[in-house]
């Protein structure tokens, strides 16, 4: 294993021990989330007896492999706990997520859990948000428009308005797990996270954003020195 995963299991693995009989448990998205359900997995092969709700197509069906039960968010509108990644995190558990385009699952079952854990390598771990590009997902019906109103919101946050089109491997424009685009917005820096949110969520045709605000209450971070938490674990 390579060391960012070997880091990012350590992660996981600390957050398994916060899992016990009969949780309902939210599992996130991504590489780290993904070291979380193969621990999980094992887990549950051994006895434990939870249920599962992933945020994502991707995580359901390796939830599945390891013989997770699972339920949808309807049939479990209120979870114990949910693990998932990020792309980066600030010391005030403010999160950028949706570099894997599982953003609107997962923010809505981040708000239907009564925890959520961020499990991550020390790298994600960032003094002002804004490095890594944030996520805007969007209705496909008046791209055009929407993409413009965007641009707008961002010219009055006075960021760069660096707004692209995400793309698939192939080439084809990405489309998310609800059948939306993903515009990303390049900013360098977000100064103000509240306000830009507020205004992103406020145009006609935005879905959702990559902002995860007051919805983590702890986080996991694996460093080659150990294991930091941040907030309550
Ligand atoms: O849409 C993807 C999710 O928000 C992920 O949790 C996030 O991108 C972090 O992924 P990773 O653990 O692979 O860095």
């Amino acid at each position: 294993m390579t060391d960012p995963e070997r880091l990012k299991r350590e992660a996981a693995a600390r957050a398994l021990a916060l899992v016990s009989d009969g949780m309902a448990v939210g599992l996130g998205t991504g590489s780290t989330a993904k070291h979380f359900v193969a621990l999980l997995g094992e887990r549950v092969r051994a006895g434990l007896r939870i249920v599962g709700v992933p945020t994502s197509e991707e995580t359901r069906m390796q939830a599945e492999g390891e013989g997770i039960p699972l339920a949808t968010l309807d049939e479990q509108p209120v979870l114990d706990l949910t693990v998932d990644g990020a792309d980066e995190l600030d010391d005030r558990l403010r999160l950028i997520k949706g570099g894997g385009g599982a953003l609107l699952r997962e923010k809505i079952v981040a708000a239907a859990s009564r925890r959520m854990i961020v499990i991550a390598d020390g790298s994600k771990r960032v003094a002002c948000l804004g490095r890594f590009p944030l996520p805007v997902e969007v209705n496909p019906f008046g791209l055009e428009a929407t993409r413009r109103a965007v641009s707008a919101v961002l010219a009055r946050r006075n960021c760069p308005d660096d707004l692209r089109l995400r793309s698939a491997a192939n080439g084809t424009p990405f489309v998310t797990d609800g059948g939306h685009l993903i515009l990303d917005a390049h900013l360098s820096r977000i100064d103000d996270p509240e306000a830009l949110a507020a205004d992103l969520v406020a145009v006609p045709g935005v879905v959702e954003h990559g902002l995860f605000l007051g919805l983590a209450t702890g986080a996991i971070l694996a460093t080659s020195e150990g294991l930091v938490e941040l907030g309550q674990v």
